[in-house]
């Protein structure tokens, strides 16, 4: 982890903190961190790893966890299980599709799962953030006011989304309330450590290592994995799985979590972000991992 580290923080300086959201180009893109969660339990971390950052886009995989524990299959009816090939927030697609989304990690998917949460809890945003405290078994779990207040405030592309697929009959709450859950779930603060053990579920067959017990089916866990490799980093999921080859799952905090199934969890942090918007200096402490291991069992 701490060679790692080292190594990942040469690319500081590379690529721009996301500003669209204006309260998120006020992170330091000096941070960078690394936490990694094995399936017995053992957590090992380096640099900024306790440092709580807005998960963003890492949300989704819990939004689509819950949600597939309440809808199962027929959630598929709602979303699509493609690649998108398209920016995380293009409006392009929708149209031409009906109001279908591609997959359940761009905005326009998770946002249609988001409706689906709000179907079928009181609370939805408070149930999620109850949920990634329990499964990280940190408590103090909070959801950045100021940074969901910031992406409210500058909803526009989002709305324009939800408004359409609600046109297409893809939404069936009140577009406000969707978009605030929504908006909720992305501005849950947590650290690397806390992401890492979270996630650990997806590494572990669904069992949760901080509850102790099963979270989710084997089965939903190898699924939930697949449409993180094929979808989870947006239209660079193919560079991203030539470069790691693991599952994962970014946001434009600057988090990546990725999974390696039957052994581990890990996230890595750094907020500045490439084209696509995923982590420059995160991305690449991703792939000295991977290569780390692949050499490891090689004896090497
Ligand atoms: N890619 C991301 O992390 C995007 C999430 C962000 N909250 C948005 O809706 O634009």
């Amino acid at each position: 982890m701490e060679d790692i580290n080292e190594r990942a923080r040469t690319k500081l300086g590379t690529g721009r903190v996301a500003d669209y959201i204006p309260a998120l180009a006020e992170q330091d893109a000096n941070k960078f961190g690394i936490a990694i969660c094995t399936n017995e339990g053992e957590v090992y971390a380096a640099g900024d790893a306790q440092e709580p950052f807005s998960i963003q886009s890492i949300s989704k995989v819990f939004l689509l966890t819950l949600s597939l524990r309440v809808y199962g299959n027929e959630l598929w009816e709602r979303v699509g299980l493609n690649p998108s090939g398209m920016p995380f927030n293009s409006l392009t697609q929708l149209e031409a599709e009906r109001g279908k989304p591609r997959n359940p990690f761009i905005n326009a998917g998770a946002i249609v799962v988001a409706d689906r949460l709000v179907s079928a809890f009181a609370t939805p945003s408070k149930h999620l953030r109850d949920v990634a405290r329990k499964l990280s078994g940190n408590e103090s779990i909070l959801i950045d006011a100021r940074v969901q207040e910031s992406e409210w405030q500058h909803r526009s592309r989002n709305a324009a989304m939800a408004y359409l697929m609600k046109s297409f009959g893809n939404i069936d709450n009140d577009v406000d309330q969707v978009l605030h859950s929504y908006f909720s779930c992305c501005s849950l603060a947590m650290s690397c450590v806390d992401l890492a053990v979270a996630l650990n579920y997806l590494a572990a067959d669904g069992h949760a290592q901080a509850m102790g017990e099963p979270f989710i089916a084997p089965d939903l866990a190898r699924k939930i994995n697949s449409i993180m490799f094929t979808c989870g980093m947006y239209d660079a999921a193919g560079d991203f799985a030539y470069r790691v080859g693991l599952p994962a799952k970014s946001g434009v905090g600057g988090g990546i979590v990725a999974i390696v199934p039957g052994k581990l969890s890990v996230c890595a942090w750094s907020p500045a972000l490439d084209e696509n918007g995923n982590s420059v200096a995160a991305q690449y402490a991703l792939e000295l991992l991977a290569e780390e291991m692949v050499r490891q069992q090689l004896g090497h």
